[in-house]
């Protein structure tokens, strides 16, 4: 660099800070504006009013909450880039849109910051020198705080391109900046620098299914949040009313990823495992992998269905209906038969069908007592025992010959003979052995509880499977039943009363806890109007935290109190505006589903990687797993950069793949390693001891980041507990519990054991050594297998023996 072009810099810097200056003195205008229309709402909300008053006043809140969260979230790197245009035009791209006075934007003026997500912004992410969608040069803005820190500038000119030093990677520098930095146990919106590969994917279509293939650290996550963002942003209007699902593997990584969306000013999506989808049901139950592999395999839905059909219940020879009066009636089976018959051809769930097959008892045990009537009126009297049937009697005369048919009845007498039956709690005894009524719950506790109804319901599984779901009734759940029991309410039908409960319970709940933060709102700031434009006013600032802390500012009220997710959370029925599955290869057919009910659009976007699949009922092809919803109907993406692991452990992985099946394509590379990836061999009994020594070591080496020791399953509870808290500066994990995470450091322990410890191991392996972003360490007893050849082993005699000797210091001494 000559001293002009740094005195150009320092007075570009100089003036990029002046028009950043002004765009966040525009953001504190918006912000003074709307956290008056928010105080203004909140403080006419006292009274409480009409209901439709109470609407639109949830539905201002919504607006105004929803707008001072985008701008607040806005804060950090407002504005990142800046387009310069062949035709001499320019344009600042940043978090949110804003436009140059009004809250309105002006279509036609250019705005003086361009949201992200605008068709408009698009080429930040796209151009290149070989396509540069008329820009001049690209300029990315870093920014800390609200001061300009840097400038990198690309001049997208053919002529100015070094075909040697060609990349297709855009914004290269502060690219290789941000995947650089160390980790923070918390994912980070990558907004800044969108590859083309990715941005084509987070823009792509909202229509139909998108699959989004790719290897270990391509962004997959950080693609399914932003376009996630780009969703919302772009079908704003119908994705409030239905929501966004995201779906993810546990919710370690649910947490690891919960502050992507709101940082980039959205929360209206609802982020969710598989397991947190039955509403009204905690699935924390932990159950061996091959019982989760069986309740995950597609003709469990048949197992589900004939466990219904099995409770649909006929006598070997008869039921007797013992009436309130003592008296028997009979039903035969070839009665009972007809009845099952004529009910399951009623396309209704179970339950929805019990009134007609209790029509269909009440009518034949009606006729019986007709017939009875005629021959033995006394004794009929007697068995009913009702005023309605001394009626009937009184009716038919004396000089009528009572033993005839039952047309001596007319239609109301008999009307009148099924109306007591009805309420006999005789009937209704036999009724629930023919047609009970049941609940998810009970049906599947019922089943797993009997081995004569797992028999019943499941006679193609061998013992040993059936063996696998077997066990007492507790009403626990795991994970894998969910789907099941949500299998179970589609086949038994909802009891609507349970859902509009929940819902109103919820309501109410949160309706007091707006009330609260109201309240506490009214007491902070009394009866003095509020001029939020005075940043420093510490009242003021107690409202904003007021408002943050009762997370009203957030998503979708309905005017009802709850918002879209909220809703949609309590609903089992709830069909979602767009579908995100991050980590999608685990789902087990069951779970596929059941979010392809809460899919009817079939909008969906599914992120993953066959390769990584770990769960036993997960998939290993797209085709396969996705035939049966949508058959050849949906797109794949592929993404084939990996920007988290460096080159070396890249290598050491793509053996591990090569070794998979069907192996797959490893991802390139853009980083090298700070070191080559090791592995260190101990005695067996010295393993455990070490860790702690060896996690230390990587602890100092990345002194500002995190380090992840994976464990094998079975020894998780000799590695220390179970704290899955991403924030601290050693986590220890299994590589289930690992997936989608990242770390600055890893420390495989066991691979062998790793392994060996389901059949999808080596899959396990393969992602357990591609969650580190800079070193790579494997501690192993006995031979390391073929595929970890490349790693290279620590020995005494190594030069970093002293510091290893130190680390595993009274944890016995380094094997050879
Ligand atoms: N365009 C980008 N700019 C900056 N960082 C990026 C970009 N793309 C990905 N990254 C970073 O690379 C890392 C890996 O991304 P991510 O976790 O989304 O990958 P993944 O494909 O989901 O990986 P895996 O399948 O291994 O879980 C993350 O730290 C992410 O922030």
């Amino acid at each position: 660099m000559t001293i002009s072009d740094l005195q150009d810099a320092t007075g570009d810097i100089a003036a990029e800070q002046a028009y950043v200056t002004s765009l966040y003195a525009r953001l504190d205008g918006l912000r003074a504006v709307t956290g008056e229309r928010l105080a203004e709402v909140l403080r006419g909300s006292g009274a409480g009013g009409t209901q439709q008053a109470r609407s639109e006043r949830d539905a201002a809140y919504t607006v105004y909450s929803d707008r001072l969260a985008a701008l607040n979230a806005a804060e950090q790197g407002l504005c990142f880039g800046r387009l310069d245009l062949v035709d001499g035009g320019r344009r600042y791209i940043g978090r949110i849109g804003l436009s140059a006075d009004a809250d309105e934007l002006d279509d036609d003026a250019e705005p003086p910051l361009m949201d992200w997500r605008a068709p408009a912004a698009r080429p930040f992410y796209l151009a290149t020198a070989a396509a540069p969608e008329g820009v001049r040069r690209r300029r990315h803005i870093r920014t800390a705080d609200r001061r300009v820190t840097g400038l990198d500038d690309e001049v997208l000119d053919l002529a100015a391109v070094d075909p040697d030093a060609h990349t297709d990677l855009t914004g290269e520098a502060v690219l290789l900046a941000a995947l650089g930095a160390s980790r923070t146990g918390r994912m980070r919106d990558i907004v800044t620098t969108i590859q083309a590969e990715q941005d084509r994917v987070i823009r792509s279509s909202a229509a139909g299914v998108l699959v989004v293939q790719g290897g270990p650290g391509t962004g997959k996550t950080a693609v399914a949040l932003h376009r996630a963002a780009y969703l919302l942003y772009t079908h704003r209007e119908q994705l409030s009313q239905r929501g966004v699902l995201i779906v993810g593997p546990n919710t370690t990584f649910l947490r690891y990823v919960g502050h992507v969306l709101p940082s980039l000013g959205e929360t209206g999506a609802l982020l969710a495992t598989i397991g947190e989808l039955y509403p009204g049901v905690p699935a924390t139950r932990a159950e061996p992998a091959a019982t989760a592999g069986l309740k995950g395999r597609a003709d469990m839905a048949d197992v589900v269905a004939a466990a219904v059909a099995d409770r649909q219940w006929v006598p070997e020879e008869a039921l007797d209906v013992v009436l309130a009066t003592g008296d028997e009636l009979t039903l035969d089976r070839a009665t009972c038969l007809a009845i099952r018959e004529r009910a399951r051809r009623n396309p209704l769930p179970h339950n929805e069908v019990r009134p007609i097959v209790a029509r269909l008892v009440v009518d034949a045990l009606a006729d019986q007592v007709a017939e009875r009537i005629g021959a033995d009126v006394l004794s009929t009297e007697e068995m009913i025992g009702s005023s309605a049937v001394a009626d009937i009697l009184a009716q038919l005369g004396e000089d009528v010959d009572p033993v005839v048919d039952g047309n001596l009845l007319d239609e109301g007498d008999r009307e009148e003979i099924r109306r007591e039956l009805r309420d006999d709690p005789g009937v209704r005894e036999a009724l629930d052995r023919l047609w009970p009524r049941l609940t998810p719950r009970r049906l599947l506790s019922d089943l797993y509880a009997s081995e004569e109804r797992l028999a019943a319901a499941a006679p193609h599984l061998s013992d040993a499977e059936r063996a696998l779901l077997h066990r007492e009734p507790d009403n626990t759940w795991s994970p894998a039943d969910v789907p099941l029991l949500d299998e179970a309410a589609e086949l038994l039908g909802e009891d609507d009363r349970a859902v509009r409960m929940r819902l109103a319970l919820a309501e109410r709940e949160e309706r007091e806890r707006v009330e609260f933060a109201e309240g506490a709102l009214e007491v902070a700031l009394g009866s003095r109007s509020i001029d939020l434009e005075d940043e420093e006013d510490p009242e003021v600032l107690m409202a904003h935290d007021l408002l943050d802390a009762s997370r009203l500012a957030e998503r979708h009220v309905e005017g009802e109190g709850l918002t879209v997710a909220q809703r949609a959370a309590r609903d089992r029925r709830w069909a979602f505006g767009h579908v995100i599955v991050d980590e999608a290869q685990e789902l087990s057919p069951m779970a596929w589903r059941l979010l392809m009910r809460r899919c009817p659009s079939r909008s969906m976007t599914l992120v993953g990687d066959v390769a990584q699949t770990g769960a036993l009922a997960g998939s290993s092809s797209w085709e396969r797993t996705l035939a049966p919803f949508v058959a050849a109907r949906w797109r794949l993406a592929e993404l084939t950069v990996n920007y988290r692991t460096p080159a070396e452990v890249m290598a050491v992985a793509a053996d591990v793949l090569a070794a998979l099946d069907p192996p797959g394509e490893p991802p390139r590379s853009v980083r090298d390693t700070d070191g080559e990836p090791w592995s260190l061999r101990l005695d067996a009994e010295d393993l455990a001891a070490a860790v702690p020594g060896l996690a230390a070591r990587e602890s100092d080496a990345v002194p500002d980041g995190r380090v992840g020791v994976l464990v094998p399953a079975a020894r998780r509870a000799e590695f220390g507990g179970v704290d899955t808290d991403l924030e601290s500066q050693v986590v220890v994990l299994t590589v289930e519990e690992a997936k989608g995470l990242e770390f600055d450091s890893v420390l495989v322990v066991a691979p062998d054991e790793i392994v060996a410890e389901s059949p999808r191991g080596l899959n396990d392996l393969y992602v357990a050594l591609t969650r580190t972003t800079r070193r790579l360490g494997v501690v192993h007893s006995g031979e390391l297998s073929e595929p970890l050849r490349r790693l290279v082993p620590l020995t005494s005699s190594s030069h970093q023996a002293p510091a290893l000797a130190g680390a595993v210091a009274g944890a016995g001494t380094m094997a050879r």
